[in-house]
Order: C-alpha cells, then sequence, then structure tokens
C-alpha cells in the first residue's frame, strides 16, 4: 500500500477548528476503509509562521511540501498580519506562485437537507489561480500596485495566452466529463485587451473540445443569472478574482460560505483549501462549519486517486461523504446553516455515521 505524505497547515482563526475536525473525519474513514496510508506532517503558516520564523508562509514550510503529494491547508487571517508583511503576497498566493497552482476549482452543489435559495445546482468554477486582476508581475509583490505618488496607485490585470489555455483546456476536461457545457465569464465589454484575450483564447480551446456547448457572460450579468438560474450552469470557467467572487457567492447560494470546497492544482500536486477565510468574527468559539473544508479533503483525495489510479482513496472519499451528508440529513448542523451544533458535535456525529 501506498503511504501518502500529506502536508497539514493549520492557519488563523477558524482555520485551526476546522482543520482538525476535517483530519477527525480523515482519520475516522481511513480507519473504517482501512485503505490507505497517509503520513501527515505539520507546517507552520500564517501567525504561527509569523511568532516562528517571522513569516507567515516560512521557507522550511514551503521546502517541506516539496517533498509531499499535497495539503490541506486552512485560512490564513493575512488581513491582520503587520504592516512589514503586507508587501509580500498572502500565504496562499505564495503557494499559489511557488508551485504553480494554476487551476482553482470550486464546486457549488446543492445538499440534501440544506436550504439553498436557488434551488438546485450542480456546478463548478475553474477559477484561473496565477495572474489576471490578483497579479503581480513586475509590481509590488504583494498587490500587484504601482504606487506613483502618495495620492495615485495603479493596479493593473495581467492575462497571458498560456495561464487562459491550461485553464481553459483543463475546465473543458471537466465539461466532457459532465454536462458538457461551459460558460466563459469576463468583463471583455471593458477591459477589452485583457479580457479579451481572455475570452478569445477560451474559445479557441473551445474548438478542440467540439462536443461542449460554450456560452459567455459578462461578470456583472452573471451575478444575476447564477442568482436567477444556477441550476442552468454547469462547468464555469474566469479569471482570478472573478473566480474568487463567484464561488463565494455560489457556496452561499447552496447554503453557506461555509460548506465551499475548492482545490488548487498543477499537474503533480493539490492543496486542499476552503473557499472561505479565517472568519476571525466566528474564530475560537466552536461554531464554525467544517465541511467546506472537509468536501476540499475529498476533492484532495479524488485528486490524488486520479494521479495514482488508487481506488483505496476513492472508498476513503466516499465514506467522508457519507458521514457528512447523512449527519446534515439528519438535521446536525451548524449556526451558519440554521443548526445549533458546535464545531465538534458536528464533527463528533459525522465521524460516528463513519465508524457504524
Ligand atoms: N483562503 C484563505 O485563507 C482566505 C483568507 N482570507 C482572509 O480571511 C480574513 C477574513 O476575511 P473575510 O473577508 O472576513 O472573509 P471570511 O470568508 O473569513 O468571512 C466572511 C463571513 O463568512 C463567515 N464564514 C466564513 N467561513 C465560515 C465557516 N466555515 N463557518 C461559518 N461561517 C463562516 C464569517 O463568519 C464571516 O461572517 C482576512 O484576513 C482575509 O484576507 C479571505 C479569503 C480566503
Ligand atoms: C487568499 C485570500 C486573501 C484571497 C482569496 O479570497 C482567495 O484567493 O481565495
Amino acid at each position: 500500500m501506498t503511504t501518502y505524505r500529506i502536508g497539514v497547515l493549520y492557519g488563523d482563526g477558524i482555520g485551526p477548528e476546522i482543520t482538525r475536525a476535517t483530519l477527525e473525519v480523515l482519520k475516522a474513514a481511513v480507519e473504517q476503509t482501512g485503505g490507505a496510508d497517509f503520513d501527515y506532517v505539520e507546517l507552520p503558516m500564517g501567525w504561527e509562521g509569523i511568532e516562528k520564523y517571522n513569516n507567515p508562509i516560512p521557507q522550511v514550510t514551503i521546502d517541506a511540501l516539496q517533498e509531499t503529494h499535497g495539503w490541506i491547508m486552512g485560512p490564513h487571517d493575512s488581513a491582520s498580519y503587520p504592516k512589514v508583511h503586507q508587501a509580500n503576497r498572502n500565504p496562499s498566493g505564495e503557494l499559489r506562485h511557488c508551485f504553480d497552482l494554476f487551476a482553482n476549482v470550486r464546486p457549488a452543489k446543492t445538499i440534501k437537507g440544506i436550504k439553498s435559495v436557488v434551488g438546485e445546482a450542480d456546478l463548478v468554477i475553474y477559477r484561473e489561480n496565477t495572474e489576471g486582476f490578483y497579479s503581480d508581475r513586475n509590481m509590488h509583490v504583494g498587490t500587484g500596485e504601482w504606487q506613483i505618488t502618495p495620492d495615485i496607485v495603479v493596479s493593473t490585470g495581467v492575462f497571458t495566452r498560456k495561464a487562459a489555455e491550461r485553464i481553459a483546456h483543463a475546465a473543458f476536461q471537466m465539461a466532457m466529463q459532465r454536462r458538457k457545457k461551459i460558460t466563459i465569464v469576463h468583463k471583455a465589454n471593458v477591459i477589452k485587451l485583457g479580457m479579451g484575450l481572455f475570452l478569445n483564447v477560451c474559445r479557441q480551446i473551445g474548438e478542440q473540445y467540439p462536443e461542449v456547448q460554450v456560452d459567455d457572460f459578462h461578470i456583472d450579468a452573471m451575478t444575476a443569472h447564477l442568482v436567477r438560474r444556477a441550476h442552468f450552469f454547469d462547468v464555469i470557467v474566469t479569471e482570478n478574482m472573478f473566480g474568487d467572487i463567484l464561488s463565494d457567492l455560489a457556496g452561499e447560494l447552496v447554503g453557506s460560505l461555509g460548506l465551499a470546497p475548492s482545490i488548487n492544482t498543477n499537474e503533480n500536486q493539490a492543496m486542499a483549501q476552503a473557499a472561505h477565510g479565517s472568519a476571525p468574527d466566528i474564530a475560537g468559539k466552536n461554531i464554525a462549519n467544517p465541511i467546506g473544508m472537509m468536501l476540499s479533503t475529498v476533492m484532495f483525495l479524488e485528486w490524488l486517486a486520479s494521479r495514482h489510479g488508487d481506488g483505496n482513496l476513492i472508498q476513503v472519499a466516499r465514506m467522508m461523504e457519507h458521514g457528512i451528508f447523512t449527519t446534515v440529513a439528519e438535521g446536525v448542523k451548524t449556526r451558519d446553516l440554521g443548526g445549533s451544533a458546535s464545531t465538534t458535535a458536528f464533527t463528533a456525529a459525522v465521524a460516528a455515521h463513519i465508524a457504524r
């Protein structure tokens, strides 16, 4: 049996609570199926990195991650870091760049027992993860901005054919496995060159997938379409910032931002990471919803299984899903979903279902 080396980065705010919850459920599923062997490597990130190494994403962490099959990362409260760290990329951005994790895959799907304000939905957003309106090439590293004078700043988006091509291929390949429908989201009516390039490249790549039906919407109109007819969408491909915003919206529409999972991938490694942030307003209260983090880990296991041809990992993933969905269907839910379960009570209920 292969041993998979998995990094674990707890992060800030609710990060440690939801990451611990996720590990508890993952370990229960591994024990129940007996089908996988994981070597967990805990690594500093966020405030822990600042306190130990004066760096929210220390070099020791980056070096150790090189030796892993992938990692599970809690959210960071990068907006709260001391000014000296604000000039650098936030930990997610740094890891996405260091490891060239170019595809951020963010599904939103209705779950039985959770109220969706848009009815049935089953869509997946492919967010370009390395440039666009979160760019930093040739600019102030962390912010992607040029300070011209104390009163003038220029924030620029960078769009390259290479980045658009690879995210488009990833999205079309996923569409081929799903309902064969893609929506390109852009703003080419205003950002004519940059978003025009992105749109045209996505359309060109689409010609290589003639079975996939392609349409496109401007980002502003897209928010309305998503609320009015979420069921219409299958795979959505878009640039970095639009994908970030749309995926928070999509998660909330199907029940809560706390449900929204994601993986960040390249060809060889993946980073599981809930779409939401560190939720400082509820940190330490044992009320955070761990489902987004748990489902990110399910996605990570599926990704690992496909890369290594290891069906045992799929069994673990299905077992985790079974525990989560059965618990929710029985009405055990955290507050953001209208329930009263604490993070630890919800997690214990999921683990108990898995052990049954
Ligand atoms: N991937 C990451 O690590 C991300 C980090 N951030 C950082 O997180 C910090 C807070 O950012 P915000 O803009 O406030 O966004 P946020 O996503 O942390 O919170 C927005 C709202 O959603 C709620 N929420 C989020 N996750 C939840 C969960 N699992 N269960 C229940 N409620 C949940 C929060 O309580 C809050 O009311 C900032 O420092 C920001 O930079 C933001 C987004 C992503
Ligand atoms: C990492 C954050 C600071 C930005 C964000 O919301 C995201 O990229 O998911």
